[in-house]
């Protein structure tokens, strides 16, 4: 019989609590997600229901402003840093359940090549402009209008290996948004090997209004091997996905998913979920922190959601039943006070909860994430893969 009922972790999208140990090699030395977040609100950074489950009482070099360690923490608390080549959310949450990404992805810092180009241009019919890095609300701010006025495909990229596809709906409709994504996809899965295509819906009909839609739609290669995901899927176990983890793992190993508009979508979907009978394995992502704030560099708006996101914590916490299991973790940073747009090579925050618990403690430094989904199947006596530590006999 499982230790827990049911397993419920949330993915708090680019939350990082400082630099990882190799965050040299992705030029992030001084990255620090939560702490620079701290530093902002000085003071003010107010996460009541988290802090009380352990997350100031991680191993830190100076606490996160706010949000100090408590003396009687009610959940065990440690930090994970990952092994795989990149920093993206798709190396994260495959690094979560089990499959590490050790083949280096295509990355394009000058720009897609011109054959690759060339095709998509054929298949759409429509001239691709920019094709560089960029931050995708300024390509739109700066190209919208000419978009506008000619139908052109505004592709752009970033630090990670995404090829995204800006387009207006007035002048090229979702559907053929989404069909010239998945084209683009289909030609860069073994060539090019891109890790996500990425369809960038916006409305809006001049520079000040253009606004990105929530019918954003990722791409991702499918994973390579499987994962615990598919593992728990083959034992019985059911698993559901939230927000954009359908999207990350391709629907595989997933029975069952839905879409969110927002953060606060994505935590009222898992109150919903937790409330109901469901079973198994639920798996939320939270993307806003990431998309609105991070890759903005607005901790502002970043501190305002995890504010946000802590009320809606403590509404779950309230509804959780006695012998469900909770984990909040990160895929990756994306320190709001850091140069440049793109996400930062950082620990990230592991905390473990359950009504249940009689104790609570440190977890300590983990690596790979990969110990997260060792012990949701160690909890469902799943067979564990190659890679992962369980950490769940610790928790009592
Ligand atoms: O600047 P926007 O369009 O939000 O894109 C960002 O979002 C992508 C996926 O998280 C990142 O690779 C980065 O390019
Ligand atoms: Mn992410
Ligand atoms: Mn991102």
């Amino acid at each position: 019989m499982s230790k827990f009922n049911r397993v419920i972790a949330i993915v708090t999208d680019s939350i990082g609590i400082g630099e990882a140990p190799d965050a040299a090699k992705f030029h992030d030395i001084g990255a620090d997600t939560l702490g620079h977040i701290g530093d902002h609100f000085d003071g003010d950074l107010c996460l009541p229901n988290w802090q009380h489950l352990g997350l100031g009482n991680i191993e830190r070099l100076r606490p996160i402003l706010g949000v100090g360690p408590v003396p009687n923490p009610q959940g065990y608390y440690g930090k994970m840093y990952e092994i795989s080549v990149g920093k993206d959310s798709m190396d994260g949450h495959w690094e979560m359940m089990g499959l590490p990404v050790t083949q280096p992805l295509g990355f394009f810092p000058a720009g897609f090549p011109d054959a690759l180009i060339k095709k998509i241009e054929a298949f759409a019919k429509r001239k691709v402009i920019v094709n560089l890095p960029y931050s995708g609300t300024d390509v739109i701010k700066e190209y919208g209008e000419h978009q506008l006025k000619t139908g052109d495909l505004i592709v752009y990229t970033s630090g990670d290996s995404v090829l995204q596809i800006a387009a207006n709906t007035a002048v090229i409709p979702l559907d053929e948004l989404y069909r010239i994504c998945e084209y683009a996809r289909s030609i860069t899965v073994d060539e090019y090997h891109i890790g996500r295509v990425i369809a960038r819906p916006y409305v809006g009909d001049s520079a000040d209004t253009f606004t990105r839609t929530s019918d954003r739609h990722d791409y991702t290669l499918k994973p390579t091997a499987p994962t615990d995901l598919d593992r728990l899927q083959q034992a019985g176990v059911p698993t559901y996905g939230i927000g954009k983890i359908n999207d990350i793992f391709s629907g595989i190993g997933l029975d069952d998913g839905v879409h969110t508009v927002s953060n606060d979508d994505g935590m009222v979907q898992t109150i919903e979920a937790v409330k109901s009978d469901r079973q198994g394995f639920i798996f939320t992502n939270l993307v806003d922190f990431d998309a609105m704030y991070g890759h903005r560099r607005n901790a502002q708006g970043d501190g305002e959601a995890l504010m946000a996101f802590d009320q809606r914590l403590g509404e779950l916490l309230k509804v959780m039943k006695a012998d469900d299991l909770l984990l909040i973790t990160s895929d990756h940073g994306n320190d709001p006070s850091f140069r440049g747009t793109d996400h930062t090579r950082e620990y990230v925050p592991l905390i473990a909860y359950s009504p249940t618990f009689n104790a609570s403690g440190d977890l300590g430094v983990r690596s790979p994430f990969s110990d997260l989904g060792a012990t949701v199947l160690d909890n469902f006596g799943v067979t564990p893969g190659e890679f992962g530590s369980s950490f769940l006999s610790q928790l009592q």
